[in-house]
């Protein structure tokens, strides 16, 4: 999907709204185990009653990994489903990769060829050749990890580097990598006294914004001075959406707490 696409999918639907499936089997409804495909039978559900209120689902690939080969199965079954009947849906496979390049290459392929996601979230520690092989693909989008929205990203990123805060450095040497059109970039939520300086060195990228909800980040706050003149926002919700019951009711009361989140939307549209 191209960047056009993707803001002309957020003015027609009114929403810059991330769905998160992270799947965790002991927090979906029982009636689910019981089913062939927990996990699919999760998403499909969530995706059925959401996919009009959002314009991108986020699977955060380490809940797949973590049940094996059934895992990455179901995630194959996901990503298919929405590819096939939800073609407008942009999609994002968090999961934080990035290593040598020859390696990279084969991240790339898994992710943009093989599960045929629109894109995939990348940590820049490894720098330009651990990034560029996913920049590579025409049309595909490498989410780079900027300022996350945990306690430890004060760790490095926002330490100073001779002068300059190192998540502010990632940005502007990643603006020097080849194809670096195709660049958006994860800011958390929780780190909205951030978004101003952000601002001032990618005006225009998309950013994917995780950490409201759950996280207790505020979508009022991060639009404040996240938006640009096109959106540029994926805001994220993972826990506080698909897990707001675990009864029968669970896919409508998602659909009810999308909904809640896409109204708050409505004033920066
Ligand atoms: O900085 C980051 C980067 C990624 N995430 C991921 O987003 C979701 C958030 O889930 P919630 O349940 O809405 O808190 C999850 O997959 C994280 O791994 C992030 O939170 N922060």
């Amino acid at each position: 999907m191209t960047t056009e696409q993707l803001v002309a999918q957020i003015h027609k639907k009114k929403s810059f709204l991330c769905i998160g499936l992270d799947v965790d089997l002991t927090k979906i409804p029982k009636h689910l185990l019981e089913t062939e495909d927990p996990i699919f039978e999760f998403n499909k559900a969530i995706i059925d009653a959401t996919h009009h209120l959002c314009v991108a689902y986020k699977p955060n690939i380490a809940f797949y990994e973590a049940y094996g080969i059934d895992g990455w199965k179901s995630l194959k079954k996901t990503i298919d489903y929405l590819n096939k009947n939800h073609p407008e849906i942009f999609t994002i496979a968090d999961a934080k990769r990035g290593d040598i390049g020859n390696t990279s290459s084969m991240y790339a392929k898994a992710f943009f060829e093989d599960l045929a996601f629109d894109s995939v979230t990348i940590a820049p520690y490894m720098g330009k050749d651990s990034v560029e092989p996913f920049l590579a693909f025409p049309n595909k989008h490498t989410i780079l990890l900027a300022l996350t929205s945990n306690q430890g990203a004060f760790d490095f990123q926002t330490k100073k580097l001779e002068n300059q805060e190192l998540y502010k450095q990632v940005i502007e040497t990643s603006k020097t990598y080849e194809n670096s059109e195709n660049l958006m970039y994860v800011v958390g939520a929780t780190k909205a006294s951030y978004f101003k300086e952000i601002r001032k060195i990618i005006p225009n990228s998309f950013l994917l914004v995780p950490g409201v909800g759950a996280q207790g980040g505020s979508l009022q706050e991060v639009c404040k001075y996240g938006l640009s003149s096109n959106i540029g926002l994926l805001i994220n919700s993972s826990r506080g959406i698909i897990y707001a019951s675990n009864a029968k009711d669970f896919a409508e009361v998602a659909a009810q707490k999308a909904t809640d989140l896409k109204n708050e939307m409505q004033e920066f549209l």
